[in-house]
């Protein structure tokens, strides 16, 4: 069984790779980190795992909430990192000259090319030469070349949101690549470090966008959209022109993004319908098993604290434009149910082992 670390189990992210991996059949965290509890035991700092004991039977449970927190990860066959950018890339070339496959979930290997990685980090990156040896973990495109990596760079979270929501419209070539991406988001999306942004009483009953100057996960949008429409036999003559901006709503989990594009009419000069899109996209889909086409808008709900991610496309035939609207749960699809799936890959495990949860609602 791969013994597993979680570089940063006090993060949002590490906690709910615990939660997840304690129903994992296979993978055993045996080592986990967090500045702020070194030396404490897991269930000091999450006192909740402590109920795992009563069905840890297992000799090597996949999750002992009784394992200590450390500095600095053990040996282990696979790491999880949830490090902030650019402290995840030196733990990441760190873990690698090792010998330890990693999934990181950060943005730090992402993008392909550095330049813009730099352009919108605002940092020199701290190991460009690992770029080329990652894969962007978006299971549902790249799963056989995750197979074969060491390096997972696993999605954003906004960014799986709409990049799911429009790989097949532009794979398909069937709108104009000019895109307007309203994305909402859980607060949980922010981190667990305190800050006013994230404060009670600033954000309870309150809506508001933010980057609106640019958000950092336009970089992966535009990059997977290129590539998706060229995989798909229709590529782009210019980068897509997309506007996306982010909302905080007040809720603790989930993403939901809207997003709309001018259709193109077919050789006859005719526009797809609804019916047609929907079949385009059920198809594109038709293997997926976290990602869902439905037939009436999906809400947050739906995927709270599980894997899933519901897409509802429709045409709004006034104007002719289509209508996307993607939700999935930002701390699992959008982070570390997503990281699982890539470690399953890289272990040649089921892609769902662990993660057949259905979402929490009410
Ligand atoms: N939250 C989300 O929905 C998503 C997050 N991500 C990405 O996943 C990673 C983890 O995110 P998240 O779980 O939200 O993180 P959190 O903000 O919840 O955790 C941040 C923690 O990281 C530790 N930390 C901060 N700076 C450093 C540093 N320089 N070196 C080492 N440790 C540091 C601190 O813990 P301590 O002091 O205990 O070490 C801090 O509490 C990030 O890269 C994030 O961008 C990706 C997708 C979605
Ligand atoms: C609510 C909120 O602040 N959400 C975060 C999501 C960040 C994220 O997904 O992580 P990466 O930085 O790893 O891309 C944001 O919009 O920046």
């Amino acid at each position: 069984m791969p013994s597993v670390s979680i570089v940063n189990v006090t993060s949002y992210t590490g906690l709910e790779l615990l939660r997840l991996l304690s129903q994992h059949p296979q993978f055993v965290v045996t080592s986990v980190t967090g500045r702020s509890a070194v030396g404490k035991r897991l269930d000091e700092v999450f006192p909740q795992l402590s109920s795992l004991l009563a069905f840890n039977q297992a000799a090597t449970p996949a999750v002992n909430p009784k394992l200590v927190i450390g500095e600095e990860p053990a040996q282990t066959d696979l790491a999880f990192v949830c490090l902030p950018h650019a402290a995840a890339a030196e733990m990441v070339a760190h873990l690698l000259k090792r010998g330890t496959r990693v999934v990181d979930l950060s943005a730090d290997f992402r993008l392909y090319d550095v330049a813009v990685y730099e352009e919108w980090y605002k940092h020199v990156h701290p190991a460009p030469a690992l770029i080329e040896d990652a894969v962007y973990g978006l299971c549902e495109r790249y799963r056989e070349r995750i197979r074969k990596s060491s390096l997972v760079a696993n999605p954003g979270c906004h960014s799986s949101t709409a990049i799911l929501g429009l790989l097949p419209a532009f794979a398909a070539g069937i709108i104009n690549p000019d895109v307007i991406i309203d994305s909402k988001t859980g607060i949980s999306g922010a981190g667990r470090s305190p800050s006013l942004k994230t404060h009670y009483a600033e954000v309870n009953e309150d809506m508001s966008a933010y980057s609106l100057e640019g958000h950092r996960h336009l970089a992966e949008i535009v990059q997977e959209l290129i590539a998706g429409a060229k995989d798909g036999g229709h590529p782009l003559s210019a980068p897509p022109r997309i506007t996306f901006i982010p909302h905080l709503a007040p809720m603790t989990r989930g993403i939901l993004a809207t997003c709309y594009a001018d259709l193109k009419p077919d050789a006859q000069q005719r526009m797809p319908t609804t019916a047609e899109i929907r079949a385009l996209y059920e198809e594109y889909y038709a293997n997926e098993p976290f990602v869902h086409v439905v037939d009436q808008p999906p809400h947050t709900k739906w995927t709270y604290g599980s894997n899933h991610c519901f897409i509802y496309p429709v045409v709004d035939v006034r104007t002719q434009r289509l209508i996307v609207i993607s939700c999935l749960d930002n701390l699992v699809k959008g982070a570390s149910g997503q990281a699982v799936q890539n470690a399953n890959l890289l272990y040649g495990y089921p892609e769902t082992m662990g993660l057949s949860i259905v979402g929490v609602n009410p």
